[in-house]
């Protein structure tokens, strides 16, 4: 396994203190017997309530040193080498100097007394006294193949005590794939409440897994699996941006390099965020979010370590697309932000430059001004495209999916008539606009008429009126340096 072998090498390496953050205490346990018979070292684990026991062979029930200080003192002045795992020690390293000196000491002195420490906890803030000692070891996640093989042995298991199970192949195989990024005690508990819930594998555990993962990971907030993608039936207009997007559809060229990824910009309510939507439908593909604003958290240090979480668990879910809005909230803070907002941009292109995946990113912005131009440069994405506000034909077709979405007959309709009268109108408006008319239809007990679409028109005071002097702005910026997304 190549975890024991991993390991094996850190602990050859001389190191003196290894860190394994991770709630997977047991196998951790387990990982190192392995290590240990092969590097004919003793282990011993040690907690607060259990004290320090000897694991690789059975030496009874001794126990020592529940006291974290005496523990330490016992480790440094044993001359026997030895493994020490100590499992939730980081309560006792923070304002504890005296623990501290003791685990420098350890670690100075690991030349002549030869033993490792192994730090397992969930998490972990090092003293800077002793972080140069530290080697970090992450325990691997479960592949696809291993997914597939527990969530066999769980039907094994619910099968031999005899209880009915209804399974479906593909249905197993989706929650195998949705199950990456968890530990593999994680995953067998969501396999096993998957099954316990209705007595079945199917696709309707893959959604709840999901949903539970996302929990799991802390990610709820700031990471999401949008279940509402779209197609491009639902978008009018776009006309090039779809083109663009069908050309490089993943079952279209499956022998070329992936596209990395495009900016979408434009006047709020244009259909940024639909677009990004689609992009997902058509390529199906999972849709996962980000959002700027959760990312930022109140503890210092936080703020890039969820964002390098939730890469770290896009990538996982490759092949995927990653939809980051409203980008500008995240990587322009100004001077207020301690730095946080640089640092944010930095992780984002250093991810973007280097990730060997298949994560599609679709950035969506509104604000130019605040987009820093390391973002824009050419090579960081395949495209940038502006969406602008729709033209009369355009709005021809918006009024169209609209109304036939909420079974507004526009037969009668004259819908020249009303693509004319809301000139300036985003799509985000005219949608508002037809629920209004429903609304109004409703109350007068009518059916919807377009003198009443043409009444909520007159209304509407479009956003292109309230901010004619951004959105000629951003009109100006991104002829020449964007790609049209309408036109084709
Ligand atoms: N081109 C379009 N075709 C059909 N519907 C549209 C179009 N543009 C906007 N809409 C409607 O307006 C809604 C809001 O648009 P959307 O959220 O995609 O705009 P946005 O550009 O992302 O806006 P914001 O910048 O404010 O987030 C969409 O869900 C959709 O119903």
């Amino acid at each position: 396994m190549q975890d024991v072998k991993d390991l094996t090498a850190v602990l050859r390496s001389n190191t003196p203190i290894v860190v394994i953050e991770t709630y997977e205490e047991y196998r951790v346990i387990e990982l190192l017997k392995r290590v240990a018979s092969t590097l004919y070292q003793p282990l011993f684990t040690w907690s607060i309530t259990s004290g320090l026991s000897r694991v690789d062979k059975d030496m009874g029930s001794q126990k020592f040193n529940t006291d974290p200080a005496d523990l330490l003192g016992q480790i440094k002045s044993t001359q026997q080498q030895g493994i020490y795992v100590l499992c939730d020690f980081h309560p006792f390293m923070q304002d504890a100097p005296r623990n501290v000196r003791l685990l420098k000491e350890i670690a100075l002195e690991y030349d002549s007394l030869k033993h490792t420490l192994v730090l397992v906890s969930h998490a972990f803030d090092i003293p800077p006294e002793i972080r140069r000692y530290c080697a970090h070891f992450r325990l691997s996640l479960p592949s696809k193949n291993q997914l597939e093989n527990l969530i066999a042995e769980e039907i094994d298991k619910v099968r031999r005590q005899g209880l009915p199970l209804i399974t479906d192949d593909a249905a197993v195989a989706r929650l195998a794939d949705n199950l990456r990024g968890v530990t593999f005690d994680d995953a067998r508990r969501l396999i096993r409440k998957a099954i316990v819930d209705d007595g079945a594998i199917s696709h309707d555990d893959v959604a709840r897994v999901n949903q539970a993962k996302f929990r799991l990971m802390d990610m709820d907030g700031v990471l999401r699996y949008e279940y509402d993608t779209s197609s491009f039936a639902d978008i009018a207009g776009l006309h090039n941006l779809k083109d663009w997007l069908k050309a490089r559809a993943p079952a279209t060229n499956p022998n070329l390099e992936p596209p990395k990824g495009i900016m979408l910009l434009g006047v709020q309510g244009s259909g940024k965020s639909l677009a990004a939507k689609a992009v997902a439908g058509v390529w199906q593909r999972p849709l996962l979010r980000l959002d700027m604003g959760a990312l930022y958290n109140k503890y210092i240090g936080e703020t890039e370590k969820n964002l390098r979480q939730a890469l770290e668990l896009a990538d996982l879910m490759a092949p995927c697309v990653l939809w980051i809005d409203e980008i500008e909230k995240g990587v322009s803070g100004g001077s207020s932000d301690e730095g946080t907002s640089s640092r944010i941009l930095g992780t984002l292109l250093t991810w973007m430059a280097e990730r060997k995946s298949d994560v599609f990113l679709v950035a969506t912005a509104n604000d130019i001004q605040a987009l820093p131009p390391e973002l824009m440069r050419k090579g960081r994405l395949d495209e940038i495209f502006f969406v602008d506000l729709p033209d009369e034909e355009i709005r021809k077709a918006i009024f169209l999916i609209h109304c036939k979405k909420r079974a507004v007959d526009v037969t009668s309709m004259d819908l020249g008539l009303l693509s004319r009268a809301s000139q300036g109108f985003s799509g985000a408006e005219i949608e508002q606009v037809v629920i209004s008319a429903i609304y109004a239809a409703a109350s007068r007990q009518q059916p919807v008429e377009q003198g009443i679409i043409l009444e909520e028109l007159s209304r509407t005071r479009p956003l292109s009126v309230v901010m004619r002097e951004k959105i000629e702005s951003l009109r100006s910026w991104a002829a020449g340096r964007t790609v049209n997304a309408h036109l084709d």
